[in-house]
C-alpha cells in the first residue's frame, strides 16, 4: 500500500508541477482543465476553506479512481450479457440503425431516442452494480427502517447487489431482461430504492452525470460500430458470468470478443483523426 501511495504521489507531483510551470510561464494564462482551476483556488486568499496541495492530490485521485474503472467495467458487463443473449444485440442494433442510421456515430443528443439502449444499461447495473455495498452510513439517531430498529451510532451497509436480485422487487431476478425497464419508469438517481447503482442521498456518486454519459456513449458506439463475435467455437451459453469481488466487481474470467466493422470505412477514419 505504501509503495502504491509513493507511485501515485510521484504521478500527482508530476501533474501538479507541469500545470504550475505552465501557469507561471504562459502569458495571459487561461485555465484549461480541472487541475488548473484547483490550483487557481489554492492561491485564492479569500477562499474560506484553504485548499492544500495534498487536498488537490486527493481530489485528482478521487476522480481517477471513480471515473475510469467504473464506466469501462459497466460496458464490459453489458457486452458480456449481450453476447450471452444474441437476440438482444440484434434488437439493440436494429434500434440504432432505425434511429441513427449507418452514416454517423451516436452522439449525446441521440441518447433520449434510444430507450432499449437505456434499458440495457439499467439491467446491466441492476445485475452487476460495481459497488456491491454502498459507502457505510452512520446512524445519527435511533430510527426504524423497514421494520429494523437501528440504534444511534450504528454503521449501516446497503447491499445494492442483493436488492437488484431480490424476487420481492423483480420478476425472474437472475435473468437479464432489459425490456422490464421499458414498462417501468425506474431511474438511477437515488430516488427508486430498488435500483441504486450510483447510491443515494448526500454520499451519492458525484460523478453520476459524467459516468452515465460515458457508459451510454461507449456502449452505443461499440454496438453501432461493430458486430461482436465470440472466439471461434465458443457458444453464448459458455460465457462465464461469475464475479470477482473487490472494491469494484469484475467478471472472474475476462471475455475475448472479436469486433467486425459495420459502418462505412470513412467513419472509422474520422475517429482516428
Ligand atoms: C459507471 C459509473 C459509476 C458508478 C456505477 C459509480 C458508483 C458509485 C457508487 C455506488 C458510489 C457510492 C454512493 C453511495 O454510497 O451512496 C460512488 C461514489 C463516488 N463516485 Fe462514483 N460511480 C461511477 C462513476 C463515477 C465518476 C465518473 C466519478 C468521477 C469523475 C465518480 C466519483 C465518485 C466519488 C468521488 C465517490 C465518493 C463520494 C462520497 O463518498 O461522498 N464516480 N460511485
Amino acid at each position: 500500500m505504501k509503495e502504491l501511495h509513493k507511485k501515485f504521489d510521484r504521478f500527482h507531483n508530476h501533474v501538479l508541477d507541469d500545470h504550475q510551470a505552465r501557469r507561471k510561464t504562459e502569458r495571459d494564462f487561461i485555465p484549461k482543465d480541472m487541475v488548473d482551476i484547483l490550483l487557481q483556488y489554492a492561491e485564492d486568499p479569500d477562499l474560506q476553506v484553504k485548499l492544500t496541495r495534498d487536498q488537490i492530490k486527493g481530489l485528482i485521485q478521487d476522480l481517477l479512481v471513480g471515473g475510469t474503472d467504473t464506466s469501462a467495467l459497466t460496458v464490459e458487463w453489458a457486452l458480456n450479457e449481450l453476447l450471452k443473449h444474441p437476440r438482444l444485440i440484434r434488437k439493440a442494433t436494429e434500434e440504432l440503425d432505425r434511429v441513427i442510421g449507418r452514416d454517423k456515430w451516436v452522439e449525446e443528443a441521440d441518447f433520449s431516442k434510444l430507450p432499449l439502449l437505456e434499458a440495457i444499461i439499467k439491467e446491466t447495473l441492476r445485475l452487476h452494480p460495481l459497488a456491491t455495498l454502498l459507502s457505510p452510513r452512520y446512524a445519527l439517531e435511533d430510527c426504524t427502517v423497514a421494520g429494523y430498529n437501528i440504534a444511534k451510532g450504528t454503521t449501516v451497509f446497503i447491499n445494492t447487489w442483493s436488492i437488484g436480485r431480490n424476487s420481492k422487487y423483480w420478476d425472474s431476478p437472475e435473468e437479464f431482461i432489459p425490456e422490464r425497464f421499458l414498462e417501468k419508469d425506474i431511474d438511477m438517481k437515488g430516488q427508486n430504492f430498488v435500483l441504486l447503482p450510483f447510491g443515494s442521498g448526500r454520499r451519492m456518486c458525484p460523478g453520476y452525470n459524467l459516468g452515465i454519459k460515458l457508459i451510454r456513449s461507449m456502449l452505443a458506439n461499440l454496438l453501432h460500430g461493430f458486430n461482436w463475435k465470440l472466439p471461434r467455437g465458443m457458444k453464448p451459453e459458455e460465457i462465464c458470468m461469475e464475479e470477482h469481488y473487490g472494491l469494484t466487481t469484475h467478471p472472474r474470467i475476462p471475455l475475448a470478443m472479436i469486433p467486425e466493422p459495420r459502418l462505412p470505412v470513412n467513419l472509422y477514419q474520422q475517429v482516428l483523426i
